[in-house]
């Protein structure tokens, strides 16, 4: 059959543009549908806006420091549309420095703007036009879960958080996952009361445990008020004056009176509306299931991206996008496994990791090492006032491989993907304890933990 484009891309996020961009390279006609901005979350309400608001409560951090270095400023105060524009701006710019128009021309990616449906297993509906191409690659992302409560349409969820109108008094924000953790950093430093709900035993469940516990502790010290292992979210209901938010806790019901109710309890793909079964494509509940060459159960319809479930980040979005392109134009040859994937978020302090945690290194070999340095040891953390944390390398009982690094703490994303550089290289840990490092960066404390984990 004669198709009208060799590859089809729903969604113009980062998975998306990936996928359009390799594909058009390969020589494919290739077209994009996006229905609302191309950039996807991670631009437009995700990653980017998320990292604005983490600067303005550093900045809010840093003012009111500021007369420890005997700068004398007013008590800082926020002008809540003041950072939304700012927020807007940014995100306008950043689009600006990706160039997707003038990549898509001088690639020839056309794009059709709209809601996608499948309506065959080549054939997609937009706009009222049928579009039929050989490989569809569905890079349709994922939205906010809103939790099935009375009230739960008072909720915010992570995406209009930007649309508040005022910068609330008082907020509980319902899961501490990399989203929730962010959010509680960033309406803390801004002044409003914070209370943070999750269902887990802990906050941040896929970080290392003593990570995640730092964390906790340093919410926990600025006036945070985190309660894990709850048993539920009962209700939220309006007030003249705010939100009851009901929970459960050991059996018992509590509530409290709040500004604003923020949701982060999850992050499902966008299937409603897509018409998987009109394509046949089978979606496991919030997420569509591929093979390791990015596969549905319909092997022209390849997934990247969140939508497939398997890791929810940019940095996975992209090669999984390219992954899939390739496939569909080349055949399905290539892989990209995930094993070496730094991740991290931007709270106070900073967390990160990449590789195994020291839990998991444990349950395959309990005689692996786990050496951790405190910030305080080095001389950068020191000399910002920045002391809080540490750096965890894992290595194996021969102490040879790097199995994983973890840390929390000033620049932990920064220091935590240079350690996955190594990785990646497949550098050994005499290796990585000889490499120089420049003085004094908050990346030394890598020399140190190489050293402190050779020496045993
Ligand atoms: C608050 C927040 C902060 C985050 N911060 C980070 C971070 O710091 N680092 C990090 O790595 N990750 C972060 N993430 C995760 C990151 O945003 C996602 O992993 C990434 O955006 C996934 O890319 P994607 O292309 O798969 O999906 P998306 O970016 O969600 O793009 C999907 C696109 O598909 C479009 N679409 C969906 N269905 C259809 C359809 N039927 N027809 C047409 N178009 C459709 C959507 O409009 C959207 O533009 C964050 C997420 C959130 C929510
Ligand atoms: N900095 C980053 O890299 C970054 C930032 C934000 C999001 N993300 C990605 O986006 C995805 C979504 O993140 P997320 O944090 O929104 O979702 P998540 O699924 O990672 O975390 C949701 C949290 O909500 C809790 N939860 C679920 N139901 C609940 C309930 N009924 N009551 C209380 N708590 C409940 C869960 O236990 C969990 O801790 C993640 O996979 C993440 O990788 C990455």
């Amino acid at each position: 059959m004669d198709y009208l484009f060799d590859v089809l891309v729903i969604g113009g996020g980062p998975a998306g543009m990936a996928a359009a961009t390799r594909a058009a390279e390969l020589g494919a006609r290739t077209a994009v549908v996006e229905r609302s901005a191309l950039g996807g979350t991670c631009v437009n309400s995700g990653c980017v806006p998320t990292r604005v608001l983490a600067k303005t409560a550093r900045l809010f951090r840093e003012v009111r420091t500021a007369y420890d270095y005997g700068i004398v400023v007013a008590e800082p105060s926020v002008d809540w549309d003041r950072t939304v524009q700012r927020v807007r701006s940014t995100v306008a710019r950043v689009l600006e420095a990706k160039g997707y128009g003038p990549t898509m021309e001088r690639l020839g990616i056309e794009l059709i703007e709209g809601d996608a449906e499948l309506t065959g297993a080549h054939t997609i509906s937009v706009g009222g036009r049928e579009v039929t191409a050989a490989s569809i690659i569905l890079c349709i992302g994922g939205s906010g879960r809103r939790l099935p409560i009375d009230g739960a349409e008072h909720a915010v969820l992570p995406h209009e958080v930007l649309r508040l109108e005022s910068l609330p008094g008082s907020v509980a924000i319902i899961g501490g996952g990399h989203t929730g953790a962010q959010l509680t950093t960033i309406f803390d430093a801004m002044g409003s009361n914070v209370l943070l709900l999750d269902l887990a035993p802990r906050i941040l469940m896929t970080e290392d445990e003593d990570v995640a516990a730092t964390v906790t502790a340093s919410f926990r010290g600025k006036g945070v008020q985190v309660e894990t292992g709850i048993g539920g979210i009962d209700s939220i209901r309006k007030e003249s004056d705010g939100l009851t938010l009901t929970w459960t806790r050991d059996g018992e019901q509590q509530s409290l009176l709040v500004d604003a109710v923020l949701m982060a309890a999850g992050w499902p793909a966008n299937l409603a509306g897509l018409g998987l079964d009109a394509a046949g494509v089978q979606a496991a509940r919030s997420f569509i299931p591929v093979d390791e060459y990015l596969r549905s159960n319909i092997p022209h319809i390849f997934v990247a991206g969140d939508a497939n479930g398997s890791s929810m980040l940019v940095q996975a979005a992209v090669f999984e996008g390219e992954t899939a392109a390739e496939n569909a134009v080349l055949g399905a040859t290539r892989t990209t496994p995930h094993h070496l994937l730094p991740e991290g978020g931007f709270t106070d302090p900073d967390y990160a990791g990449v590789g195994l945690t020291e839990a998991k290194a444990r349950e395959r070999d309990a005689e692996c090492h786990a050496v951790t340095v405190p910030y305080a040891a080095v001389e950068r953390p020191i000399i910002d006032d920045r002391e809080q944390g540490f750096l965890k390398l894992v290595v194996d009982r021969r102490r040879e491989l790097i199995l994983g690094a973890h840390a929390v703490g000033e620049n932990a994303v920064e220091v935590i993907t240079a350690v996955a550089s190594a990785m990646a290289a497949g550098t050994d840990l005499a290796t990585l304890a000889r490499v120089k490092f420049a003085y004094p960066t908050y990346s030394a404390v890598i020399g140190h933990a190489a050293r402190s984990a050779l020496r045993g």
